[in-house]
């Protein structure tokens, strides 16, 4: 089976909206105490909005089992969601038969240092893109130990890419490299240990 690198988009429905929320908290991150804006008539909408979608909700049993369906690629993950609003979103493509990359532009609700990538941030892009790149390269496993090298700080507001690629399979034990380059220069770069082990999806 080839892993579908991309969730699969829905140009309305749950990625409209949070695409939408994605535009909310840019917003807000970049109004801060200097905004024009009622922050209280916002936070009463914004509220009324969480109201609503409350209310509306399936039971969360019911939701998990829908959001694990089917064996490809989830459409909820906080990289790649289309329908996860802290998701950049990431959108992959495959280099080679072991090498997956994407490219994202990161705005204010991700910035660590000043005009800079939290480097929380960049652990979380390359955690999930080695773990893709695994399952691109046709044996996944669960993160065991993550090691990342920040060599300069990460910039917001210019393009990145992001990749990975796995670089070997001994027994259950899975090794993967990748970076986070901006420019062509490293910024980040991650060696991880992968186990494969496969947690049962709801069902
Ligand atoms: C799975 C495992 C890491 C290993 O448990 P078990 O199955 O019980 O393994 P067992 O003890 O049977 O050892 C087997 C072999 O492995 C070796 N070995 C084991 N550990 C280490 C080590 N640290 N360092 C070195 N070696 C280690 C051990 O010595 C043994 O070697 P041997 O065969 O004797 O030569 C478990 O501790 C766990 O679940 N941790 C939480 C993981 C977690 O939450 N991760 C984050 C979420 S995933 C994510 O976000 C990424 C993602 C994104 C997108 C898509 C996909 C993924």
């Amino acid at each position: 089976m080839t892993l579908d690198l991309q969730a699969e988009h829905q140009a309305t429905g749950v990625d409209a909206a949070a695409a939408a929320a994605r535009r909310v908290v840019d917003a807000l991150v970049r109004s801060g105490d200097l905004s024009g804006a009622d922050m209280s008539e916002v936070a009463d909408r914004l509220n009324a909005v969480a109201d609503d979608l409350e209310a509306a909700a399936p039971p969360l049993r019911d939701r998990l089992v829908d959001m694990w369906r089917g064996d490809g690629n989830t459409r909820h993950d906080p990289v790649t969601g289309p329908e996860n609003p802290i998701a950049p979103p990431l959108e992959y493509t495959a280099a080679d038969s072991r090498t997956i990359e994407a490219t994202a532009t990161l705005g204010l609700p991700y910035q660590g240092p000043p005009s800079s990538v939290h480097g929380g941030i960049s652990a979380l892009l390359l955690d999930h893109t080695l773990g893709v790149a695994n399952g691109w390269a046709g044996k996944s496993g669960m993160t065991a130990e993550l090691t990342l090298r920040y060599h300069r700080l990460t910039p917001l507001f210019e393009p990145l890419t992001i990749s990975a690629r796995q670089v070997s399979v001994d027994g259950r034990r899975i090794r993967t490299v990748g970076a986070i380059q901006a420019g062509g220069e490293d910024c980040v770069t991650a060696e991880g240990l992968f186990i494969a082990k496969y947690p049962p999806r709801p069902r």
